[in-house]
């Protein structure tokens, strides 16, 4: 069965990166936009990454993985380059109940980290349940190729709109109309 997708507010979360190379620095640059509660924790960072820890203030554990490095966390990404510490991890957590992302198999996540688009608060996540990650990638340059480049004005536009209006019928019509108005479809 595929994988339902869900949007979570992770802005308060406590995020724990394991691995400091290049995956790694991918996945902190993008958790940035939705969360600064990040922790990394490897015994090498890559340089790229030392820069996003010290620009976004992030705490860094410079040493080998230990269990403990669990306490407190929600969400763990695991990007190492050892599928038995991946395995390791991913046991933890399910014990913990921590969501679980290791990069190596989809057999160790409970949650998979998708292809993002993000322009404001739109944002588009695209997976494969693993599948096949560089199709998610296409479906990503695919999609940022055909997305209207004013997509952020009409959003803030029509969550203006919307917000000087009672809810109710009248509203979703007024407001579903002007979203077509405002991105009449290219046929
Ligand atoms: C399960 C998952 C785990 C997770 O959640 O991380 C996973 C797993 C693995 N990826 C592998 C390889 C590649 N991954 C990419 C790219 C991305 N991979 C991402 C996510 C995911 N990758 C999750 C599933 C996503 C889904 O459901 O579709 C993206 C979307 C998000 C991100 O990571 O930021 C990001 C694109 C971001 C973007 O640009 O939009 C490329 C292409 C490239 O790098 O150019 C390649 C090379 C081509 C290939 O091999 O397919 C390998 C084999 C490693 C090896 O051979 O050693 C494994 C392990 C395995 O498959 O067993
Ligand atoms: N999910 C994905 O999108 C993709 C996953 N991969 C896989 O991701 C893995 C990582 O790839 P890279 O980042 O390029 O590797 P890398 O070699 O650049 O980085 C590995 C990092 O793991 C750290 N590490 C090793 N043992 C550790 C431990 N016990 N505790 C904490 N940190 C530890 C190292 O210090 C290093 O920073 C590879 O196995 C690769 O096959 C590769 C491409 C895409």
């Amino acid at each position: 069965m595929p994988l339902f997708p869900v949007f979570v507010d992770l802005s308060e979360k406590n995020v724990l990166v394991v691995g400091g190379g290049k995956v790694a620095t991918r996945k902190v640059q993008n958790l940035l936009v939705f969360t600064k509660k990040i922790t990394i924790v490897a015994p090498s960072i890559r340089k790229e990454l030392r820069a996003l820890i010290k620009e976004n203030r992030l705490s860094l554990r410079r040493r080998k993985f230990l269990a403990s490095d669990l306490r407190n966390k929600d969400v763990v990404i695991v990007a190492v380059d050892d599928l038995k510490l991946q395995e390791r991890i991913f046991t933890l957590c399910e014990k913990r109940k921590i969501l679980c992302n290791s990069v190596d198999s989809p057999k160790f996540c409970n949650f998979i980290f998708p292809s993002l688009i993000v322009r404001d608060e739109l944002v588009v996540g695209i997976s494969t349940g693993g599948r096949a990650p560089a199709l998610s990638k296409r479906i990503r340059e695919f999609i940022e190729g055909c997305l209207p480049e004013n997509v952020e004005a009409v959003l803030k536009k029509l969550a203006q709109e919307r917000e000087k209006l009672p809810k109710g019928e009248k509203r979703q019509k007024y407001i579903s109309e002007l979203t077509e108005k405002l991105l009449p479809m290219k046929r």
